[in-house]
This record gives C-alpha cells, sequence and structure tokens, in this order.
C-alpha cells in the first residue's frame, strides 16, 4: 500500500502513538488527544482508498453508541488526505488471544462465556437493523480494565443494514450472483459457498463456526492450510466446508454446539435468531459444567480444570431406539471424566468407556474412585465453596440442576409406588421447569429411563386397571424420533406433546404409561433443542395425575 509507513504524528486532534494493528485497507493507532490526555484507538485509512471501509464504519457507528461491548466513535473527519475514526481504545482481540495461548484449544468456560457475549452483541447490533458480516476472532476484543471481562465488536466495515432505512422493512432475498463478503473461516456456507445474501441467521452461524474453531485442536478442517492464494486452494476450501455436516464438525463436543449450528442453518432468511435461548443454553452449558454461568470472559482463565465432570453423551440420529438409548444411559459409568468440552477428550471418553477390545486409546486415565452408577461426580455446594474461582457457588442447599435430576432418576430406580413416582414426576417437571435451559440432557433423559423401567416392570407394581391394546403408534416406532434425520418442526412437536398429554391422561396402566414416557423421551430427543415445553410439562403433569390415579 501506497501510504505505508507515511503515517502523520498528529490527525485532527489526536497524537498518533504505537501501531496496533493494520488491517485490509488501513491502520490502527493508539492516540492520545491533544487537550484532554484522552487515549484512544485511531483508525487511518486513505481517503481515496477503493474499499472505503472507514467511511462505511462512520455511517454505522451511530446505530451503535450505547449498546454493551460496542465501542464509542469519539471523533472522526478528514485530515490531509487521511480519512480517521477515533474510537475507543480497547485490549486484545481473542484472534491474539488464540495465537498465544498454550493449550491445543479453548477452555469451555472461556468459550461459553464468548458464545454468551457475541450472541448478545448480534442480538443489540440486529435489533438495531444491522448486520456484522465479519464475524471472527479478530473483531472481537477485550475491554480494557475496567472493561476487561467485557467483549466488544469491532470492524463495520463489512456491516450493512438488512432494515431498509427508509421503509423500515428486512432487504430482500435475491439469487443474483454476488461478490462474497465477510471471511474464509466463518462465514456461512450459504453467503461463502452459494453466494446468498447474508442476514442474521448468517451472522449466527459465523458464531457458531467460530466456537467450533476454538475448541478443535488444529481449528476447523477448513482452516488449517491458511489463507487460500489461489482459486483453487479456494475453490477446495469451500468444498470441504460445504461438505462438511454439522454433525461432523462438532463431533465429541457437547450437544448444544451442534443444535446451535443446525438450527442457525435452519433459519429462514429474514427470521430472527433465539438470541435468548442460545445466550441461555450456553450459560447452562457453564453451569452444568461446574463453572459460573455468568458471561464475564477473564483471561487467561481462572480454572481450565472443570470442577464437574459430567459427560454429555450426545444422543445421535442413528443411536437406533430410543429405549435403548435411555438403558444406556443410565447404565454409564459416571466416575471421573474428562469434559468434553474439548475433542482431546474424545480419546479419554473411549478409554474411560469398558473397552470392547480391550485395547485403549490414548492417554491412561488418572486413577478413579470406584465406580458405579450411583456415584455421579458433581459439584456440591461445599466444593462449590473451595473453590476459589467459583464465583457463582450453587447457594446453600441447592443442587445443580444436573446433580438434583440425577438424584431424582435414583430414587425413581428405588420407588416402590406409583404415589412416590408421581411425587417424583412433579419433583423433575419442577427442577426443568426453575432451571434457566428447559433442555432435556443426559441426566434429565437418565430420569425417564429410569421411570420407563419402573413402569415397564409389572412385578414392581399393582397390574393395570384393565388391560389395553397396545397403542398403534407405540413406543419403538415413536423411538426412531430422532433418527429420521429432520429434526421435529415445532408444530409437530407441540402436536406430539399435545396428544401425548391427551393419552396419558387415559392410560389405562403402569405398561402403557411407559410406552409414553418412551415415546416423550423419543419426540423431546427429535426435537430441536430438546426443550421441555409447555406442552411437554402438560404431559408431565399429566403422568403424574394418572401414576396417582393408578395407585
Ligand atoms: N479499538 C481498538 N482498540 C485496540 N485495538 C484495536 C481496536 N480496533 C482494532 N484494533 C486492533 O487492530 C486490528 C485490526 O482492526 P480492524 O479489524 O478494525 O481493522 P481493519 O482495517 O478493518 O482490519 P481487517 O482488514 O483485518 O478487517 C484488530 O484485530 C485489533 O487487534
Amino acid at each position: 500500500m501506497a501510504h505505508q509507513n507515511k503515517y502523520p504524528r498528529y490527525v485532527g486532534n489526536y497524537e498518533l502513538h504505537q501501531k496496533l494493528g493494520a488491517g485490509f485497507s488501513g491502520a490502527i493507532f493508539c492516540a492520545r488527544h491533544i487537550h484532554t490526555n484522552q487515549w484512544v484507538a485511531l483508525k487511518l485509512q486513505p481517503i481515496n482508498e477503493s474499499c472505503p471501509t472507514n467511511r462505511y464504519e462512520r455511517s454505522f457507528y451511530p446505530a451503535l453508541q450505547g449498546g454493551e461491548g460496542m465501542p464509542t466513535l469519539w471523533a472522526s473527519g478528514h485530515h490531509g488526505t487521511w480519512d480517521y475514526l477515533a474510537i475507543d481504545l480497547l485490549g486484545s482481540s481473542l484472534d491474539s488471544l488464540h495465537r498465544s495461548k498454550t493449550t491445543d484449544v479453548w477452555d469451555l468456560r472461556s468459550v461459553c462465556c464468548v458464545a454468551q457475549q457475541v450472541i448478545a452483541r448480534l442480538q443489540f447490533m440486529h435489533a438495531r437493523g444491522l448486520l456484522h458480516r465479519d464475524i471472527q476472532l479478530g473483531n472481537c476484543v477485550l475491554g480494557l480494565p475496567p472493561n476487561n471481562t467485557t467483549i466488544y465488536m469491532i470492524d463495520f466495515g463489512f456491516s450493512k443494514f438488512y432494515i431498509d432505512q427508509h421503509t423500515k422493512r428486512h432487504i430482500p432475498d435475491s439469487k443474483a450472483p454476488r461478490d462474497f463478503i465477510g471471511n474464509y473461516w466463518f462465514s456461512s456456507v450459504r453467503v461463502h459457498c452459494r453466494g446468498s445474501v447474508p442476514s442474521r441467521r448468517d451472522d449466527m452461524e459465523a458464531v457458531a463456526l467460530m466456537l467450533v474453531h476454538m475448541l478443535t485442536p488444529g481449528g476447523l478442517s477448513w482452516t488449517r492450510n491458511g489463507v487460500p492464494k489461489t482459486d483453487e486452494a479456494h475453490n477446495r476450501l469451500m468444498y470441504e466446508k460445504r461438505n462438511a455436516t454439522p454433525e461432523e464438525i462438532c463431533r465429541g463436543l457437547p450437544p448444544v454446539f451442534e443444535e446451535f449450528l443446525r438450527s442457525c442453518r435452519r433459519l429462514q432468511f429474514a427470521e430472527r435468531p433465539d438470541y435468548e435461548r442460545w445466550i441461555e443454553e450456553f450459560a447452562t452449558l457453564a453451569e452444568d459444567n461446574g463453572f459460573p454461568s455468568s458471561p464475564d470472559f477473564i483471561w487467561p482463565p481462572p480454572n481450565p480444570e472443570p470442577t464437574v465432570r459430567v459427560q454429555t453423551a450426545p444422543l445421535r440420529k442413528d443411536s437406533g431406539e430410543l429405549e435403548g438409548v435411555l438403558n444406556g444411559l443410565a447404565n454409564m459409568q459416571l466416575g471421573e471424566r474428562q469434559v468434553l468440552g474439548v475433542r482431546d477428550n474424545l480419546v479419554n471418553r473411549d478409554t474411560n468407556a469398558a473397552p470392547k477390545d480391550g485395547k485403549k486409546g490414548g492417554k491412561p486415565p488418572k486413577p478413579s474412585p470406584p465406580k458405579s452408577k450411583e456415584v455421579i461426580n458433581l459439584i456440591s455446594d461445599d466444593e462449590g465453596s473451595r473453590d476459589e474461582n467459583a464465583r457463582a457457588a450453587p447457594a446453600a442447599g441447592r443442587l445443580t440442576k444436573a446433580a438434583r435430576l440425577a438424584q431424582i432418576a435414583r430414587e425413581v430406580a428405588a420407588a416402590t409406588d406409583n404415589v412416590a413416582l408421581a411425587r417424583l414426576v412433579r419433583d423433575f417437571a419442577r427442577t426443568m421447569e426453575e432451571n434457566r435451559s428447559r433442555m432435556l440432557t443426559k441426566e434429565g433423559f437418565a430420569v425417564l429411563d429410569a421411570l420407563h423401567k419402573q413402569l415397564a416392570d409389572p412385578s414392581v407394581f399393582a397390574g393395570p386397571i384393565r388391560t389395553a391394546r397396545p397403542r398403534a403408534s407405540g413406543a419403538s416406532e415413536a423411538s426412531q424420533g430422532g433418527d429420521g434425520g429432520a429434526r421435529e418442526t415445532r408444530q409437530g412437536k407441540m402436536n406430539k406433546l399435545w396428544r401425548l398429554g391427551q393419552d396419558v391422561r387415559r392410560a389405562a396402566g403402569n405398561e402403557q404409561l411407559a410406552a409414553l414416557v418412551v415415546e416423550f423421551g423419543a419426540v423431546i430427543n427429535g426435537s430441536s433443542g430438546r426443550t421441555v415445553t409447555k406442552d411437554g410439562f402438560g404431559f408431565l403433569a399429566g403422568l403424574a395425575g394418572r401414576l396417582d390415579a393408578l395407585a
């Protein structure tokens, strides 16, 4: 670039100091206001630049002022041949942390914080009618103390109003060929590989890819050869990106990452992403793994070793009948485990699982306490208060959702009559309802499995009041709910749950209830986000009522 090394000493009222970074078409300096001594970041670009991103940014900044994690624009203008923007001086970008970290991947806690904050930034930007269109680690920057736990979004040079400023309507979709805007690593498949018009869903998909990248040793597969320098290399990259399924991309990670990516890809062009839900999901993921659910980003990570070692085993689409899956979950040996927040732990997952062929891969597992399905190594209040880094230890006497559900599953397995089961089903529903996330986790499925076993075993309870024909749409059929490839639509899920809610109130005996429990699990498992909705709670209330009636 012609202007290299020719930067002026003063620009406007600012004195330029060290260079902070250089981008595609300009440079950023740390600068001091000559009258107020205020330090800012000064973005400089020649006014005749062919891609005048400073000019674009200047037009977007007013819409962003006042938002959390949005830099303040202090001044902007022209000085000689320079176009400048003076914005809040910030700290390290996630990209520089990514490069400097000593571990292969990020810790799960930090990634959950990044997820919550970046989604919240997009929620704000989108609410102001603006798309970012260049989500990447380099554009997520930490504040300086006292704002150093806040992630700021920067670089709005590629941004665009998706709400037309005059008509107030969403921009139209178009099939017309267009130049690609964004970055090679994280731009959505639709925008990058299919040339679609970017909309909110694509910003969200970029976040999903960025998060998975942070947890993947070596990064996403298509990022490993660096920036493509030839058309052929770019085509190869696009091919790889286009063909990687969410399941492959997210293999070994807690299921919420795959769900998130899938849900972004399912959004319609003009559909509003469910920001609130995903912020909650990542807060819950942190909490379920023993970290504070707070989105505050703390670097370096205070306690990279999780205090809770609950393996979030994904229910895969090819997992066969739900009955079998539930059964498998209940029999899982939950001893000292690595959290599957990083893919490295995939190796350990196999190592820790009962080996089929006697061979073990990866590092030998740490000696762990005797394993029993009764022993689940969850955070306790004591552990929470011992942990100096646990900023949000559970209140005294309160168990985490995972611990409470595990306890309910054990109590269900030990229950001796329908009245006790009814009480436990109500407990289960209450625990799910009170939690910030209503996602049915491994522990939730274990409760259903224990329930199913109890209800299906005729030796445990008094027989049914009258013998009924087995349901036509029986459990085994329903249990394939998660296997059909496409996730259940919201409406489909509502319909099925509503029907189950009706059926459960009419069930003739425990065996029928057992089949309905399995069917319920299948519908939840097959739905996007595996959340228990209002109709789901209706089913559980009906189940508890029917158990009482059949006692
Ligand atoms: N406000 C800021 N405070 C501190 N550092 C900053 C600030 N803004 C940007 N930087 C640093 O400068 C780098 C480049 O900034 P930015 O992305 O805004 O410039 P750009 O010219 O648009 O770059 P690119 O071409 O890479 O998109 C950032 O990754 C960051 O390290």
